[in-house]
């Protein structure tokens, strides 16, 4: 597997990236977030066992950088149990809304093409890891993903208030951090990582568990998601036993737009994400009883929406409606219609 910070330094080895961008090569390829130790890793792992044919894995240095990332799949984290939405994904996937330009590059079309395809639960429980030596009183800083931080911040505000917490691109690259510190980093002082238990195995001979389970409770996942284009999900069927009751996934441009779906079927989910640089801000205003110019929500705090819907609650009506009014209304982003299972996850 390629070392992470290889990746961010040169953008992947020249050769690997330019058959993956060619197409030329037959192998199949799957983007997830490196480097190794990462939890998406494991559900890189998870997806991949369930073909029949070989996947490269194609390690990569951030979430936006596997949306970047020319390849068959890519594993996104999407939702956690304690801390919501993956806000880096919902912006990725909320990106194909962008209107289409004529001279788009050939990413940008590429982009367009993906829809999710599976989902899987990977349960997570993070350990919180030093260099050898270091003592839980020395330790002036705290690094990890956002979603890690956040998933144990009622264990960190407790154990280590006034400690500084540092976010990066995953767990397992702020555990690789420790191994040789920035200048910054020493100029702070000793610090520490959230990570897998995984990761903290790999650098076992440099690092020290000094607690497993930040997250502070057994029940938290985190759920991650499948994307491929139709070319490769046609030719290519996962021999996992199909979800039952698959869900399907669409982003909308105003919360009106959600109307149709309340009324016509089950929404599962509904993630809201800023999008400053949107065009469903609706350019009204109208000048209140103070003489003030009153500007829409819309216009100030435009949004997009990211829904889940049970496809077998689906009715006539948002049927008709996705015909009628295409792509312009609503984006489908796909259906989650294969899943992990715990059994086979555990089983890895
Ligand atoms: O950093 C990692 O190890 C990841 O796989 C990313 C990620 C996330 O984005 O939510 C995945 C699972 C955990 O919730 C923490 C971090």
């Amino acid at each position: 597997m390629t070392d992470d910070h290889a990746i961010s330094r040169n953008g992947g080895s020249p050769t690997k990236q330019a058959k993956l961008n060619s197409g030329k090569d037959d192998r199949l390829t799957m983007a997830y977030l490196g480097p190794p130790g990462t939890y998406g890793e494991m559900a890189a792992a998870a997806f991949k066992s369930c073909y029949n044919v070989d996947i490269d894995l194609v390690p990569c240095p951030s979430i936006s950088a596997i949306w970047e990332r020319t390849a068959n799949f890519h594993v996104l984290p999407l939702e956690n149990t304690i801390h919501g939405g993956v806000t880096e994904t919902l912006d990725c996937l909320l990106s194909n809304l962008n209107p289409f330009t004529e001279d788009e590059s050939s990413i940008e079309k590429v982009k367009r093409k993906r829809r999710i395809v599976a989902d899987l639960a990977l349960p997570i429980s993070h350990c919180l890891v030093v260099r050898k030596g270091t003592r839980k009183e020395d330790i002036r800083w705290i690094r990890s993903h956002e979603q890690a931080l956040g998933q144990s911040s009622k264990y960190l505000k407790t154990q280590y208030p006034g400690v500084k917490l540092k976010t990066w691109p995953s767990t397992a690259g702020a555990a690789v951090t420790l191994l040789s510190p920035s200048d910054e980093d020493l100029a702070e002082g000793p610090g520490a990582a959230l990570c897998a238990k995984a990761a903290a195995k790999l650098y076992q001979n440099e690092l020290d568990i000094l607690f497993e389970g930040t997250q502070g409770i057994s029940d938290n996942y985190t759920r991650f998601i499948l994307l491929s284009d139709s070319k490769t999900s046609s030719t290519h069927t996962p021999s996992s036993i199909p979800n039952p009751n698959p869900t399907e996934f669409y982003i909308l441009p105003a919360a009106s737009d959600i109307i149709p779906f309340l009324q016509s079927s089950q929404i599962r989910n509904i993630h809201t994400r800023p999008t400053p640089t949107s065009s469903s801000a609706q350019q009204t205003e109208e000048v209140n009883s103070s003489g003030e110019v009153w500007k829409y929500r819309e216009e100030r705090f435009p949004t997009l929406y990211f829904i889940e819907v049970d496809q077998q609650s689906i009715k006539g009506d948002v049927a008709v409606k996705r015909n009628e009014e295409g792509e312009n209304k609503e984006w489908a982003l796909g259906k989650a219609s294969w899943r992990v299972t715990d059994t086979q996850l555990k089983a890895i």
